[in-house]
């Protein structure tokens, strides 16, 4: 197979209507809509608590001025401040738990969805860039979910209920408050899609750093024997400084935007003291009256900083919206009903009818009109030229693609009306690279079927030839096999995968042999293995080997996407020239076209 799971595919579309991306925002808060209600209340009891400070404070004042008692007035005071700041931050607790939540769900949600992407749609994708959305971009659903959501209602609420006290106190001073503030404050339509686009920026660059890394990963070998380390380091630094430039800018904006509020304040506080000390002096306002206003203004800063950040904060995590809508957007791959599996026993029957498939547009076709019938039972060897469209075969046969033309059948019902779990259920499947996963032995030989028991595992490693190596490792069936099984050979990998398939009790055997060579000791256990389970399932074998197809019960030729010929070896050698060239060189793959 081709198909490199390395940084090949193009990045996503990142463009998100407005509209759009408050809905997709919508969508991951609206399950906990009530706690975030109830954290924005108790933020906002908090924050009133706070506002009803500076009437006491006028209250002492006046008090003062004229000679009454004010220890009430204190009490309550620092009441009101200790009462304040609980509330608070019970609420802070309550928003940042449903915070955690979010991104929790956001998290299983899309590993959900991803799981089950159709492999085309995977291919056309980064998985490193995939993965940078799972992990990072859903962090940024922390703060736009619920701080800033909450911190713009209260925000909101807030700064309303602050400038009806400064309407109470004098409409004046609170129309020179406004005046500036607004002067100032307009410019921060100019600032915001500032912040909105660099985010943007320093999410996909976070996603490139997340690809060049799982490439570079994903073949260690490949790069360590390449002496490529240096230019992968230069790929992972060039993505890095992108993030850093394009944070650093949007910190530059988040600090225009913050700092644009405070200006405002201290220009409103310097004009309300000039206006202000005036009026105080004609007489139409008290002392306390200003103090009052003053201490008000004050608490103008937090709700307007509030709406600020909120603003800030909700541009950053629209562009994390806008990237995890993009990743729930890849089509996934149909579940159909289970019920409505075929009643299918021993071992199962394959067939195509005249199966014509290319991988996407605008790639060469790869099958052209494949038929084939390979009945219940016995050994099928798929020979032909690399590149013929053998491996695809049985991708069609997983339904890992499905054909453009023509139908695939198994068990004589076409593979699009298999419920798709059945289907693999009933499907073992041994790759040409036989991957083994990072664990131990014991969890690559169980990934397939969970429940297996040790008696059912020892019986297959009896028949995949694996016992005598299992004991010999120190630590059995719990020795960590490594990345991808790096400490295993070649022929044990292959073999191990081969367990773990049969370990599903398969009714049909896809095994692409591996085109490696495998020492004789290797090739003679893995004919061997082969032949005993063809007695019992079907087994499709991509053969590689002259070994491997003669002991086959049919044998099926494919060049060029099309079925050449079928027979048994010796039928093949004498009907077939290109079998009997690919016979005669003891290898079956040659190279295209030779
Ligand atoms: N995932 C994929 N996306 C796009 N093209 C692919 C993909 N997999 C295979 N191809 C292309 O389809 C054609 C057939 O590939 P296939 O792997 O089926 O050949 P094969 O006969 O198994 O070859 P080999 O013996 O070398 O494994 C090739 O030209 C290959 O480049």
């Amino acid at each position: 197979m081709s198909g490199e799971s390395g940084a090949s595919g193009a990045p996503l579309e990142t463009k998100l209507p407005a509209r759009e991306t408050w809905r997709a925002l919508y969508a991951h808060i609206r399950p906990r809509r009530a706690l975030i209600a109830l954290g924005g209340m108790l933020t906002l009891v908090g924050s009133v608590t706070g506002l009803a400070q500076p009437l006491a404070a006028k209250e002492l004042v006046d008090r003062l001025g004229n000679e009454q008692a004010i220890g009430s007035v204190l009490v309550l005071l620092t009441a009101l401040v200790v009462a304040g700041t609980a509330i608070e931050s019970v609420g802070a607790y309550v928003l940042q738990r449903t915070a955690e939540s979010v991104v929790f769900a956001a998290r299983r949600q899309l590993v959900a969805r991803l799981l089950r992407l159709r492999l085309g749609a995977a291919e056309r994708t980064q998985p490193g860039d995939l993965m940078s959305r799972v992990t990072a971009d859903t962090t940024l659903l922390r703060q736009v979910t619920t701080n800033s959501l909450v911190s713009a209602a209260t925000g909101a609420l807030t700064l309303l209920a602050t400038l009806a006290m400064m309407a109470f106190l004098d409409p004046v001073l609170l129309a020179v408050t406004v005046g500036v503030t607004a002067l100032i404050g307009g410019s921060l339509g100019f600032v915001l899609p500032h912040i909105a686009k660099a985010a943007k920026r320093a999410q996909e660059s976070v996603g490139a750093i997340s690809a060049v890394l799982e490439r570079t990963f994903g073949a260690f070998r490949t790069v360590k024997a390449s002496g490529a380390e240096e230019r992968e380091e230069a790929a992972v630094e060039a993505a890095s400084l992108e993030a850093w430039r394009h944070g650093v800018r949007a910190a530059k904006w988040e600090s225009l935007a913050s700092s644009s509020i405070g200006l405002s304040i201290q220009v409103s506080f310097l004009s309300v003291l000039g206006v202000g000390g005036a009026r105080v002096a004609s007489g139409a306002i008290s002392i306390a009256t200003l103090v009052a206003f003053l201490l008000a203004l004050f608490y103008l800063i937090d709700p307007i900083s509030r709406l600020v950040s909120a603003a800030s904060e909700y541009q950053v995590g629209a562009a994390a919206v806008a990237r995890l809508r993009e990743a729930e957007l890849l089509e996934t791959e149909p579940v159909g009903d289970e019920r409505a599996a075929p009643e299918g026993r021993g071992p199962a029957s394959v067939e195509f009818e005249d199966v014509s498939f290319r991988y996407a547009e605008g790639l060469p076709t790869v099958h052209h009109g494949v038929s084939f019938t390979v009945p219940g039972g016995g050994m099928t060897a798929f020979v032909g030229p690399s590149g013929a469209g053998k491996t695809t075969v049985f991708a069609m046969i997983e339904r890992f693609y499905e054909p453009d033309g023509g139908r695939v059948l198994v068990d004589g019902v076409d593979v699009r009306e298999w419920p798709l779990d059945a289907l693999r259920r009933s499907v073992g499947y041994v790759e040409q690279d036989a991957p083994v996963l990072a664990g131990t032995l014991r969890e690559n030989l169980l990934f397939a079927a969970p429940d297996a028991g040790d008696e059912e595992i020892a019986g297959v490693l009896e028949r995949t030839r694996l016992a005598g190596l299992v004991a010999r490792l120190p630590d059995g069936l719990e020795t960590v096999v490594g990345h991808r099984g790096s400490k295993l050979s070649g022929g044990e990998r292959q073999r191990v995968a081969i367990a773990r398939a049969l370990l599903r009790r398969p009714r049909l055997l896809l095994l692409d042999e591996a085109t490696s060579q495998l020492d004789a000791a290797n090739e003679l256990a893995l004919r061997e293995v082969v032949a005993e389970v063809a007695r019992t399932t079907t087994v499709l074998v991509v053969a590689h080997r002259l070994s491997t197809v003669t002991l086959a019960d049919r044998i099926v030729v494919l060049e060029a996407g099309t079925v050449r010929a079928t027979g048994t070896h010796d039928e093949l050698v004498a009907g077939d020239p290109l079998y009997g060239e690919l016979a005669a060189t003891q290898l079956l793959t040659s190279p295209a076209g030779s």
